[in-house]
């Protein structure tokens, strides 16, 4: 079995009926999708609520309901992945450009588990560019604010397009090189004016699992461990 996949179905093993779930985005959380939709067809009672177009749309396919957001109060459990995780559980998120669905849905969660393969750890974040949600209005203006604060940015494309994510906005890769210092640098990124959100995830995760390579998965817990 993938390490993916691996982490995922733990994951999903923290699911009791009556919760209402967050579900992530990626391929890591396709894997935690299929196996809720597994776990529903054998009784599990649950809700959801996805952080994009295509995990909503996958869910609905297996046969997950989906709740509008009206109707739910706090999410209980999110499920979602990550493109690296540090020793202190900050993340960078975003390689799918689903960043700011997803830390709308993991401020709102009791619990947000996130789920990776053991090649997602690293020391210090910054080797996977971190991705930066733009407005298209006067974009390159913004971004020239962002580059400011030392990276190179890149706006992503898709086909040889201009990405768009799921609310319609610019994602722009930024390498920082090494960030030593997450929540100053979201901090900054988020003043700018036409930055909607970035994918650092400051002390957000309650619980990390890691899927290996032989076989094995590890759950760390914040502050645990
Ligand atoms: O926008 C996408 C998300 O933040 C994903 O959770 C992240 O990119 C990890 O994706 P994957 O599990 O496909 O590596």
């Amino acid at each position: 079995m993938s390490p993916k996949k691996i982490a995922a179905e733990k994951a999903v093993e923290c699911i009791q009926t009556g919760m209402t779930i967050g579900l992530g985005t990626g391929s890591t959380v396709y894997w935690a999708i299929h196996k809720i939709a597994q776990r529903i067809h054998e009784g599990l009672m649950i809700r959801a609520v996805a952080t994009s177009n295509g995990s909503e749309q996958l869910a609905q396919q297996l046969g997950i309901p989906i709740v509008p957001f009206s109707e739910i109060g706090q999410i209980d459990l999110t499920i979602d992945g990550a493109d690296e995780v540090d020793a202190h559980f900050d993340l960078i998120k975003g390689g799918g450009g689903a960043l700011l669905r997803e830390k709308i849905i993991a401020a709102n969660s009791k619990q947000f588990i996130v789920i990776i393969d053991e090649s997602k750890q690293v020391d210090k974040l910054g080797r996977f560019p971190l991705p930066v949600e733009v407005v298209p209005f006067a974009a390159e203006l913004t971004i020239r604010q962002i580059r400011d604060l030392g990276c190179t940015p890149k706006i992503r494309t898709t086909d040889g397009q201009t990405y768009k994510s799921d609310n319609g906005n610019l994602i722009i890769d930024c390498d920082f090189g090494e960030i030593t210092q997450p929540a100053s640098l979201t901090a900054r990124l988020n003043s700018i004016p036409g930055v909607v959100d970035n994918g650092l995830f400051v002390q957000m995760a309650s619980c990390l699992v890691v899927g290996y390579k032989d076989g094995t998965v590890k759950l760390e817990y914040m502050g645990v461990n």
